[in-house]
């Protein structure tokens, strides 16, 4: 069953709806700025790159039907990557991808309207292709670290529905299915919100991936019992010093691993990477409602009115990290001067 997490059809962004998912494959046509917005808020689409490629089309979408000069037209655009911005504050790609759509509006040099929508949206989907090859180079650097019939745990979903395909921790277990090799994937729940048991698990098991799911407090038992020989973590933001925000959770596997002695590996899009942000302090970290612990599938599992801290992401420092892998290749125990040299 091939699911898309992203489609550019018929002149419209159609998105797989993820809070739909394991139990119903729902696509959602999304026609309004709007929409956009309200899909990556409420995680119809979510997952670093995802919401990057999503936000790119969503800067298109925002002035398809738009009608005046292109003058004007620019100035919308401004505007609407300015709103967007406003619709989750973690993921760093989701800023890289406005940042590169409102650029090239601004150097767009023609009073044709339909020109300019229509550089915007070969650029949209640039991005979007872009992210197709970024993840499978990944992949092939993860597998120069991994040998065949290792044990995997990752946490979260940084897999194809984080992506537009392969995923990025993911990516080593598609191209190994590729290739007749196989890991065996250990995939935590990661609640609240349980992308690893409703995401991570789906798709690997989807595509016939070994992947046995654990409980979030399962992690330090599969290592102690040495079912584990590495782990693989997305990313959705990397500071310049290599400190890394990511799922919450991802913090207490880091430590686990570091324990176990067991190689701790970031998958790393270089667009993640914020050389902006001096360290992993300096990383928004996003607080969702209260609603996602208290009733995480509708039912109350805590008294309604019991105080609620959620934060969505946590912060790895890099000297907990083996190595942050990107498509450009691998920053082994990360310093700010390595992370900086891999954009030379
Ligand atoms: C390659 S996906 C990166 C990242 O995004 C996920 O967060 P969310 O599901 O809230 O968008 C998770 O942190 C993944 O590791």
């Amino acid at each position: 069953m091939e699911l898309n997490t992203i489609e550019w059809k018929k002149d419209t962004l159609v998105l797989l709806d993820q809070t739909k998912l394991p139990n119903d494959i729902v696509y959602v046509e999304v026609q309004t700025v709007e929409k956009v917005w309200d899909a990556i808020h409420t995680m119809i689409v979510r997952g670093a790159p995802a919401i990057g490629v999503t936000a790119a089309y969503g800067v298109y979408v925002a002035i398809q039907h738009f009608e005046g000069s292109v003058t004007a037209a620019k100035e919308e655009v401004q505007k609407q990557v300015q709103y967007l911005a406003t619709s989750r504050p973690t993921a760093v790609n989701l800023f890289w991808a406005l940042e590169r759509m409102e650029q090239k509006a601004l150097q767009i040099d023609t009073n044709d309207l339909e020109m300019f929508q229509d550089i915007l949206l070969q650029e949209a989907i640039a991005i979007h292709t872009e992210d197709i090859e970024i993840n499978r180079s990944i992949g092939e650097h993860l597998l120069t670290l991994l040998e065949d019939g290792q044990g995997v745990l990752t946490h979260c979903n940084a897999g194809a529905l984080a992506t537009t395909k392969y995923g990025t921790a993911t990516s080593p277990f598609y191209l190994a299915k590729e290739r007749g090799m196989s890991f065996k994937v250990f995939a935590d729940e990661t609640r609240p919100r349980f992308q690893g048991a409703m995401l991570t698990s789906f798709e690997l098991f989807n595509a016939g991936i070994d992947v046995t799911l654990i409980t979030d407090n399962m992690a330090a038992t599969v290592m102690a019992q040495g079912k584990v020989q590495g782990v693989i973590v997305g990313c959705d933001r990397v500071a310049a010093n290599g400190d890394v925000a990511n799922k919450i959770g991802t913090l207490g596997v880091a430590i686990l691993a570091k324990y176990y002695n067991i190689p701790f590996y970031v998958a790393t899009p270089t667009p993640t990477i914020d050389l902006h942000c001096p360290t992993g302090a300096d990383i928004p970290i996003e607080e969702r409602s209260v609603d996602e612990v208290l009733k995480p599938t509708g039912q109350y599992v805590a008294p309604a009115d019991v105080k609620v801290y959620n934060p969505s992401f946590d912060v790895t420092p890099a000297a907990l990290i083996t190595a942050i892998v990107t498509e450009k290749g691998i920053i082994e125990h990360p310093t700010e001067e390595k992370v900086r040299a891999i954009f030379n």
